[in-house]
Formats: structure tokens, C-alpha cells, sequence
């Protein structure tokens, strides 16, 4: 990427008192909605159907208009900025990625860039870097139309595409709803790893709250007329639900939904032993009864898991061949303990194989580390930054919107955001 990894290029949003009310129904959907949504952080929406999360999403970029209200992006009030303008700098993702059909997925990355006038050479690199950033080959899938990629695929060039003018804000609506829960599970794993990158602001709605929990830094609760329900922290809003109406919206479970809450890259994952195809498998062997370990992990030529081979099996060859197992259990380190959990059972393994960036091995994690972990967080106490102000009707104090407006952060007064949740 161009800029350096992990500085927040995000903007701060402030929705001061907005309302939506559509001609024709008796009830606003969104009525006196204050909520501020601190510069590079992941905030969800959530709530049930129609309380009102898309017409608050896009009231951020004016595809819808606020009928009254104030919507101030880093500082500066856009509620009467040219709409185009505005949608220009706000990247805007939703369900299947939402890729015009007669396009190629390079034509439709380059929408936003073209619009703005960059010269042929910069916009080829830059849909070559984005397709990288999203785990698409350039070579393989720059020229193709949408039809021919997967519903996953398409969602990560839909990702890319809002990404491609580098805009400050990503608005995001149901962007995995229609993907199975494995593809799903991929997705949100990647786009941890492109936020860890990028550090844009993300708006997210979503229906599905174990989403919410895993990849919100923040999340709003919404109830019908979007009247915020609670806007706090996952850890907060797991462990102290704001009313009857948010615990059943969380559903059961809440203990199990704990294990959402840690990633695999914040636990301490156990070392491999490693082979490559064309090693003498004797060789392999030694090594893992050196270490006292029963499997070793075959990588390829890009450090890529391909197969686990145990005792028995390095026993049985001579040299380690290419085969690869697609049947093998493996996580991203962006995965929740959850999802490892998951993998591990399905796969009937006690131990999956965790990968990083560009699926680069890393090590394994068993359910041992899992369990560890659990009891350890179940011991620790929630974390105690500030939630952002989160309101329904009457004016945030004066001084909050022209902190905002000056971009600062208050450290002293609980009615701001202050410092990143995690
Ligand atoms: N163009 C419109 N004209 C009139 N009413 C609308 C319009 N768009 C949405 N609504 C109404 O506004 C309310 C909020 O709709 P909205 O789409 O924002 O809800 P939502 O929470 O995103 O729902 P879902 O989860 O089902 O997508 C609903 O009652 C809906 O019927």
C-alpha cells in the first residue's frame, strides 16, 4: 500500500441529530440520531429488519438525504456538499459486490480513479496493488468479467473497488450476506488483515451479531426508528447488555460468544515442524522426534501449508511430494478462537494449522491453547476505554462538535471517544 502500514487513514464521523423521515409514513426511520464514529475504527450497525441501519448508512453518503441533521466528516459539515463529490471520497461496498456485469473486475476497480482522472499507467498499478491487497491474483483475474468469479471473489474485488481512490471512509451494507458461512468466515478474516493495512473508518451493517462482535471495534444496537439501544464495546455489550431487548438480540449463548472475542493472533500459537517437497522424509522424521512432535507441516514454494504428514506417514515414503490437502484444518490468525474452534471440529482435529498475510504459515493452534485462553479471559477485566457518544434526540454539548470539528480527541471528558478499544 501506499501508505505506511497501520497509520489510521480514516476520517471521523459525526451523525449530529439526523433525521429520515420518508414522505408518505407516519414514523421517522431514523429520528434524532446522534452517534460519533472515531477516525479508523470498525463500527457495526445492528438491529432488527427495518429499524432503520441502511437509511442511516447512507444517509453518510447521501444516496440517501437526511431531512434534517448534520452529517461532519473530519471536521467539515457535508450535508450540503454535491453529492457526487461526497460519494467520490466514501468507499460504498454491499451484498455481492455490486460489480456492473459487462465490466472487467479491472474496469470496475477503476471506476472511482478514472472519474478522477488518473492517468492510464497509475490506475493499472493501482488495480494491480488493490487485487494483491485482496488475495486475487493480478494476472489471473484482472481481465475477467464478474460471471466468472466465485460469490466470494466478486466480494473481494467489490472491496477493492471501494478501496481504489484510497477514500478516508468504507460504508459497508450486509457486504457478506450472501456468501456461505465458510467463504463468510474468509472475508472477515481478510478484511481485518486489509483494516490492520489501512486503518480507513468502516461503517458496517449487518443482521448477523457474532459478525458484530468479531469485527466491530464499536457497536451500535439499534430498535426500530433507529433509537440506539446501546452503543459500546463487544466486550461491554456482551457482558452487560443494556435491557431485555439487547440480551435477546445477542440470543444465547452469550458465554460461548466470549470465544469470539479473541483473535488466533493474540494467542500464543505452538511451533512446527516444517518440510518441503523433495526433502528426504527420514530427514523430516528425525526432526520431529528431535522435537518431540507428531506432525510436521509440508509448506510450498510460497511458504504455504499444503499437507500435514505424521510418524506413520513420514515413515511409510521416501521423499516428501507436492500432494496438497484441501481437507487439511486452517485458520487465518485474524480468525476468533470461535472460528478455530470450528475448523477444528468439523475437521475432527485436535490441532489447525494458522496462517497469515497471503496465507504464509505461522504455526498451529490446538484446542489446549483454546481452552487456556478462555479461562484467561474469563480471569482479566473488560477493557475500560471510553465508548464514542451515542445518542437519540437532543443537541451533543457545543464543545463535542467543535472537537470534532477541530479533529481532537478529549482525554478528560467521558462524552468523548478517546482512545482506540483494542
Ligand atoms: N424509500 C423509502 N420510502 C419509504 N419508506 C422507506 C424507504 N426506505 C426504507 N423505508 C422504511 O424505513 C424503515 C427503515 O428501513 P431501512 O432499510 O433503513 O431498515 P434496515 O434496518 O436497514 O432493514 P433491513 O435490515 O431489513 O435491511 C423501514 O420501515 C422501511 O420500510
Amino acid at each position: 500500500m501506499s501508505e505506511p502500514s497501520g497509520a489510521i487513514t480514516g476520517a471521523s464521523i459525526l451523525l449530529d441529530e439526523v433525521t429520515k423521515q420518508y414522505p408518505g409514513q407516519i414514523k421517522p426511520a431514523v429520528g434524532g440520531l446522534t452517534l460519533e464514529i472515531p477516525a479508523g475504527s470498525i463500527v457495526m450497525l445492528v438491529g432488527p429488519s427495518g429499524c432503520g441501519k441502511t437509511t442511516t448508512l447512507k444517509m453518510i453518503n447521501r444516496l440517501i438525504e437526511p431531512t434534517d441533521g448534520k452529517i461532519v466528516i473530519d471536521g467539515e459539515d457535508v450535508t450540503q456538499m454535491d453529492g457526487d463529490t461526497l460519494r467520490r471520497r466514501i468507499g460504498y461496498v454491499i451484498q455481492a459486490g455490486g460489480l456492473f456485469p459487462h465490466m472487467t473486475v479491472a474496469a470496475n476497480i477503476a471506476i472511482v480513479p478514472k472519474m478522477l482522472g488518473w492517468d492510464k499507467a497509475k490506475i493499472s498499478a493501482r488495480v494491480d496493488e488493490l487485487l494483491e491487497l485482496v488475495s486475487l491474483d493480478p494476472a489471473v483475474y484482472r481481465d475477467r468479467y464478474p460471471k466468472e468469479l466465485s460469490g466470494g471473489q466478486q466480494q473481494r474485488v467489490g472491496v477493492a473497488r471501494a478501496l481504489a481512490a484510497d477514500p478516508p471512509v468504507l460504508l459497508m451494507d450486509e457486504p457478506f450476506g450472501a456468501v456461505d458461512p465458510i467463504t463468510r468466515q474468509r472475508l472477515q478474516d481478510e478484511l481485518l488483515n486489509i483494516q490492520a493495512e489501512v486503518q480507513k473508518t468502516i461503517v458496517m451493517v449487518t443482521h448477523d451479531f457474532d459478525e458484530a462482535v468479531k469485527l466491530g471495534d464499536w457497536i451500535a444496537v439499534f430498535d426500530e426508528g433507529a433509537q440506539l439501544v446501546q452503543y459500546d464495546s463487544p466486550e461491554r455489550i456482551l457482558a452487560n447488555p443494556a435491557n431485555d431487548f439487547v440480551e435477546n438480540f445477542i440470543g444465547s449463548g452469550a458465554g460461548l460468544k466470549q470465544l469470539t472475542l479473541t483473535r488466533v493472533n493474540e494467542v500464543e500459537l505452538v511451533d512446527a515442524v516444517t518440510a518441503t517437497p523433495g526433502e528426504l522424509a527420514s530427514a523430516v522424521l528425525s526432526r520431529l522426534q528431535g522435537a518431540g512432535q507428531q506432525l510436521a507441516v509440508v509448506l510450498d514454494s510460497r511458504k504455504r501449508p499444503a499437507r500435514r504428514l505424521s510418524r506413520r506417514q513420514l515413515s511409510r515414503m521416501q521423499v516428501i511430494d507436492d500432494t496438497v490437502d484441501d481437507s487439511m484444518p486452517v485458520v487465518s490468525d485474524q480468525s476468533t478462537l470461535n472460528d478455530a474452534l470450528d475448523t477444528m471440529l468439523v475437521a475432527s482435529s485436535e490441532t489447525a494449522v494458522v496462517t497469515g498475510r497471503r496465507d504464509v504459515f505461522r504455526g498451529l493452534i490446538n484446542v489446549q491453547t483454546i481452552m487456556e485462553a478462555i479461562a484467561q479471559a474469563n480471569s482479566s477485566a473488560s477493557a475500560d476505554s471510553e465508548a464514542p457518544v451515542g445518542l437519540n434526540s437532543g443537541a451533543i454539548p457545543a464543545i463535542s462538535v467543535e472537537n470534532a470539528m477541530a479533529g481532537e480527541a478529549d482525554g478528560e471528558s467521558a462524552q468523548h471517544p478517546v482512545e482506540e478499544p483494542r
